[in-house]
């Protein structure tokens, strides 16, 4: 049964990550750069795209966290992928997958399966990516999810078990689970939705929020479900401030930019 996320909780962990702002590897699709990286700067982490052969994996050890994110998933971008995956874990950075779009088709899936063998630390993605993950046969429209998130929560369970990685099936509720504990994050907005990448750039966020927490602590839970906690918030502030996809888009980084720790309860009222 999952458990209410408290905001006492996400409040600790956007000051630890505003503390010590990481520099976050994203190794993302070609739709999400600008926002995913705005959302980051936004929060206060650093991002950088290095995406060449000759440079990935020397800054996936060096760096944060890395996030990889199968969106536009080509034959060279995956041999870089696996070089900054082996890298980062080599080093013990915290790597994130985002699997856009797994189960729709074969290619991109089997090469999440093979990547998810280098233990990530987290798996953020929607109801149907996740399903299809875990082996529950999700089968998403394109990028979308065509399963609600609570129809996904065993699903998460049972990939988190499987590869030790904390993840985050989204949706209308976020639930993030270590296969033993499941939070429920309820805020968001459907206009979400509207707008491409906001779930890339929220698992840019869960990445930034890794940084720094170790494989099987209660602290990493705690890091993933904040990310989703801080995306949902700002979103649910930048929809009331915004009256379409538009106007979302601007509202959404001033709203992650002013969220303050000390009055996060403010956003829920
Ligand atoms: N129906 C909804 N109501 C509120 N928030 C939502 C809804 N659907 C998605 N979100 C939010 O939108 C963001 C992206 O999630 P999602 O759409 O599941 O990811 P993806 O873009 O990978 O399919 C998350 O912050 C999630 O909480
Ligand atoms: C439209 C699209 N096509 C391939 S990746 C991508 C971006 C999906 O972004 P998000 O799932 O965060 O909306
Ligand atoms: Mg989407």
């Amino acid at each position: 049964m999952p458990t209410p996320l408290t905001l006492d909780l996400v409040a600790h962990q956007l000051a630890r990550l505003r503390s010590q702002p990481p520099l976050v590897h994203l190794l993302t699709n070609e739709v999400v750069q600008e926002i995913s990286a705005n959302v980051l700067l936004a929060v206060g982490a650093a991002p950088a795209m290095i995406v060449a052969e000759e440079e990935a994996a020397g800054f996936a050890a060096i760096a944060g966290a890395v996030l990889i994110n199968v969106g536009t998933l080509h034959p060279r971008q995956l041999r870089v992928m696996h070089q900054a995956v082996a890298a980062a874990h080599a080093a013990g950075v915290p790597w994130t997958l985002d699997p856009v779009a797994a189960g729709v088709l074969a290619y991109r899936t089997e090469a999440c399966r093979e990547l998810i063998r280098l233990q990530p630390a987290a798996i953020r993605g929607n109801a149907s990516e996740i399903m299809a993950l875990a082996g529950f046969g999700g089968q998403g429209r394109g990028v979308d999810s065509t399963a609600g998130s609570s129809d996904a929560v065993t699903a998460a369970e049972q990939l988190a078990r499987d590869t030790g990685a904390i993840v985050a099936v989204t949706g209308e509720t976020d639930y993030i689970t270590d296969g033993e504990r499941t939070l429920a994050a309820p805020w968001g907005n459907p206009l979400m939705t509207r707008v491409v990448g906001t779930g890339c750039a929220l698992s840019a966020l869960v990445a930034a929020f890794t940084a720094g927490t170790r494989a099987g602590s209660t602290e990493r839970l705690h890091a993933v479900a904040a990310a989703c906690a801080v995306a949902g918030l700002a979103g649910a502030s930048a929809s009331a401030a915004s009256t379409g996809p538009g106007s979302f888009k601007p509202a959404f980084l001033d709203a992650l930019y002013n969220l303050d720790p000390a009055r996060l309860q403010d956003l829920t009222a």
